[in-house]
């Protein structure tokens, strides 16, 4: 018989998709078990966790644990990320858009051999889209609906002043690239870069961003067309205690991590 060690996993921030996290490895999660949190707010954590898991800062995180899923604030991602790459572990990355301002991270990664993982959080089909790059694709269009309130406060709109508060009808808000979204929507598009990581990168997909007041959920849809074959899937996620992020996100890296120590893994 042969059994390998827990893998021993951080979480970075115990917001909707962190708290989320740290009750299913509370909870049991084969292979896997909670090795210590960050939060912004120690005290308060500490309150919250189990007595035997440590809550310290975000560089206290490193030497207790494999692995860290990282679920802060975008700006927070090279502090959370480095430490663990450099030291050859794992890094699960929520904060998608960060990733294209924080290449070296990548480096790093392949430097001393870390892996970064971006799960497919509260999107769509990025298995079939990582499948589809091992040809050629043609194209990728996303469009992303959302309530108002998952939109309302991004630097997109206040730089350019739009206002979608008291709009009746949807209204289209922006058209252009992940790139480009991801500094002007930071805590609502990374899902728009997660697909472009997995397809044709932040400059060639295409991407539009709907404020629509009807809505109660967040909605992507997603078109690809490629010489293996042409795709459409959408997504209507519920959103978490966060307006901003769905509920299925957090799911999503407990899926993740549960494949980590699985002796079946299905799906890409
Ligand atoms: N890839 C994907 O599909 C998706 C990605 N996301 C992204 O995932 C990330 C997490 O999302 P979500 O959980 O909804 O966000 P939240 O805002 O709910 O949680 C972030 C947490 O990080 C905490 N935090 C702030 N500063 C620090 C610090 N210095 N050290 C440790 N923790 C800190 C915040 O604490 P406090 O509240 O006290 O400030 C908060 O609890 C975001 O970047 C979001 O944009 C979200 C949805 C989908
Ligand atoms: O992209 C994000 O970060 C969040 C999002 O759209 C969703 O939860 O539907």
């Amino acid at each position: 018989m042969t059994s390998r060690a827990p893998l021993r996993v951080a979480v970075a921030g115990l917001g909707a998709v962190g708290t989320a996290v740290v009750a299913a490895l509370q909870a049991g999660l084969p292979g896997c078990r909670l090795a210590a949190v960050s939060a912004r707010d120690l005290d308060a954590a500490r309150a919250r966790l189990p007595e035997g898991v440590p809550a310290v800062p975000l560089e206290g995180l490193e030497p207790l644990a494999d692995l860290v899923v990282e679920a802060a604030p975008a700006a927070l991602l090279p502090a959370i990320a480095e430490p663990f790459l450099r030291a050859g572990k794992g890094v699960v990355v929520l904060s998608a858009g960060a990733l294209l301002r924080a290449g070296h991270l990548i480096d790093l990664a392949r430097e001393h051999g870390g892996q970064i993982t971006v799960p497919t959080g509260a999107l769509i089909g990025l298995d079939a889209v990582a499948a589809a790059a091992e040809g050629v694709i043609h194209s990728v269009r996303m469009v992303t609906r959302k309530p108002v309130r998952g939109l309302v406060g991004a630097p997109y709109l206040v730089e350019n002043d739009i206002a979608i508060e008291d709009i009746r009808e949807p209204l289209r808000v922006f058209r252009g690239t992940p790139r480009e979204a991801a500094v002007g929507f930071p805590a609502n598009l990374n899902v728009a870069v997660a697909l472009s990581l997995a397809g044709i990168g932040p400059d060639r997909t295409e991407l539009e961003i709907w404020a629509d007041p009807a809505l109660t959920r967040n909605t992507h849809r997603i078109e690809v067309e490629a010489d293996s074959a042409s795709f459409a899937m959408s997504i209507e996620n519920i959103p978490s205690e966060n307006p901003k992020t769905g509920r299925i996100t957090a799911l999503s890296v407990v899926a993740c991590l549960r494949k980590m120590g699985a002796p079946l893994r299905v799906g890409t």
